[in-house]
């Protein structure tokens, strides 16, 4: 064991005297399973937690990352070093008449704990209504400054993501614990803990009935839909949703934290829908690597995974607003890919790759294959990040929206007793009646 950073030495001539009162120097650390200690002050919860070590290249957006349900059971680095500049807003008020019911990503902040290098001790923007510090101590998260954040990225990239256990106080100074003494939040089936326990409606009078899976959704992924006009049905991320798949227009599989093989269920849910349902599928993140295990393809661990939002991406395929060859800069939050494999599966196509490391960002369905399904390891809804591929969940409302009326058109042809000539008859048997 050896430590990279010595105990600094709190700034309190700076202090947080204006928003919550005078800091006062309780010790902070980071200490890894491999045996790395990084000291420091906590200015969150006095609480020690154990937790998976993973970095963020994102430079804004600390509040949307935080209350990203994928970060949960992560002990979240920020690489860039002053967050918290710009405070914390009120995250319950409505913005707009299609409020999905908070400011943020969801209610509460989800990662196990932050690690930043300077915490910003004062704030400032308009929308603010507190620090950084005051919102992890609210929520009973612990923040460790003081840090160099850079070595511990370092050492993340090189010996990938890492269980750690962020120790505040009187434990901070204790020798860090034994290997086995680590939580692995891998092992546990995150996606069951936070999905919704029962379905619920969003938007209800929208012009077009959109099933979502939830496996952690971030809150920006109803908005972009709503905001388009759909109304969202979420269910849980084991619903039943075969039984009532004929209700909907289209299927969202969403974001969500953790190994995809704990939702194994989902997947061979989703290979039946599949099968036997032609209205359109898109899926964002652990929505789309349970699309592609649904496929055939495999999911495996990645070192340190993507997360930050200027991850840039090629497209492989053109599909509605995306165009063949383009590079987007995307948004991501992942642990886990699909495995390239050549050949694809029957009926599927890469859609798009990593420019970094050449991962895989995305499958679909080929044309040859009459569906409409795709999936995207990055996320298009951003919150935060760049807007690059926001116009996807148009895409997607566009194609539910045409497969809709394809089908009322068919099934108004059949029951007057004629196949439409408008309409590829597809494997389903279109009734022919009499005279
Ligand atoms: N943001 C996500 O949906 C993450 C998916 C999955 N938990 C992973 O880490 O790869």
């Amino acid at each position: 064991m050896f430590t990279h950073h010595l105990i600094r030495l709190p700034r309190l001539s700076r202090g947080l005297a204006t928003h919550s009162g005078p800091l006062v120097a309780v010790p902070g650390s980071l200490h890894l399973t491999t045996g790395q200690s990084f000291n420091g002050r906590s200015f969150g919860a006095h609480k020690s937690v154990y937790g998976e070590t993973v970095f963020s290249t994102s430079i804004t957006s600390y509040t949307e990352s935080m209350t990203d349900p994928s970060y949960r059971g992560q002990i979240l680095v920020f690489t860039t070093p002053l967050i918290g500049n710009y405070g914390v807003p009120h995250n319950s008020a409505p913005t707009d008449s299609q409020d999905v019911g908070v400011v943020l990503e969801s209610q509460g902040i989800q990662c196990a704990a932050v690690i930043v290098s300077d915490v910003a001790e004062k704030f400032s923007h308009h929308t603010a209504v507190e620090s950084l510090a005051s919102w992890c101590r609210r929520h009973d998260i612990p923040g460790v400054t003081g840090v160099d954040t850079r070595a511990i990225t370092r050492l993340l990239r090189d010996q990938g993501t890492t269980l750690g256990r962020v120790a505040i106080g009187a434990e901070a100074a204790l020798p860090p614990p034994k290997e086995n003494e680590f939580w692995d939040p891998s092992k546990e089936n995150l996606v069951d803990q936070i999905s919704t326990r029962e379905p619920y409606e969003l938007n209800p009078t929208g012009s077009i009935k959109i099933a979502v899976l939830d496996f952690g959704a971030k809150a920006n992924i109803m908005r972009s839909l709503i905001r388009r006009d759909a109304a969202v049905t979420v269910m849980p991320w084991n619903y039943d949703f075969n039984s009532v798949r004929d209700q909907y227009d289209g299927l969202f599989l969403t974001n969500g934290p953790g190994d995809p093989l704990h939702c194994m269920e989902a997947v061979l849910k989703l290979r039946t829908t599949l099968a036997e349902w032609d209205s359109p599928v898109f899926g964002i993140c652990m929505g789309h690597q349970i699309i592609g295990m649904a496929a055939g393809l495999d999911a495996y661990r990645m070192t340190f995974g993507n997360r930050g939002h200027n991850q840039p991406v090629l497209a492989l395929a053109s599909a509605g607003s995306i165009k063949a060859g383009r590079v987007y800069v995307t948004s991501q939050n992942h642990q886990y890919a699909l495995k390239l494999q050549d050949p694809f599966p029957q009926g599927w196509e890469p859609f798009f790759i990593n420019c970094n490391d050449s991962s895989v960002e995305g499958i679909k369905s080929t044309a040859e294959s009459g569906k409409k399904v795709w999936g995207v390891q990055f996320h298009p809804e951003s919150a935060g990040g760049p807007l690059d591929t926001i116009e996807m969940f148009t895409d997607f409302l566009n194609e539910c929206r045409a497969h809709k009326s394809a089908a009322l058109k068919e099934s108004a042809w059949s029951t007057v007793g004629v196949v439409s000539p408008m309409i590829k008859p597809r494997a389903r048997v279109v009734v022919a009646a009499a005279t």
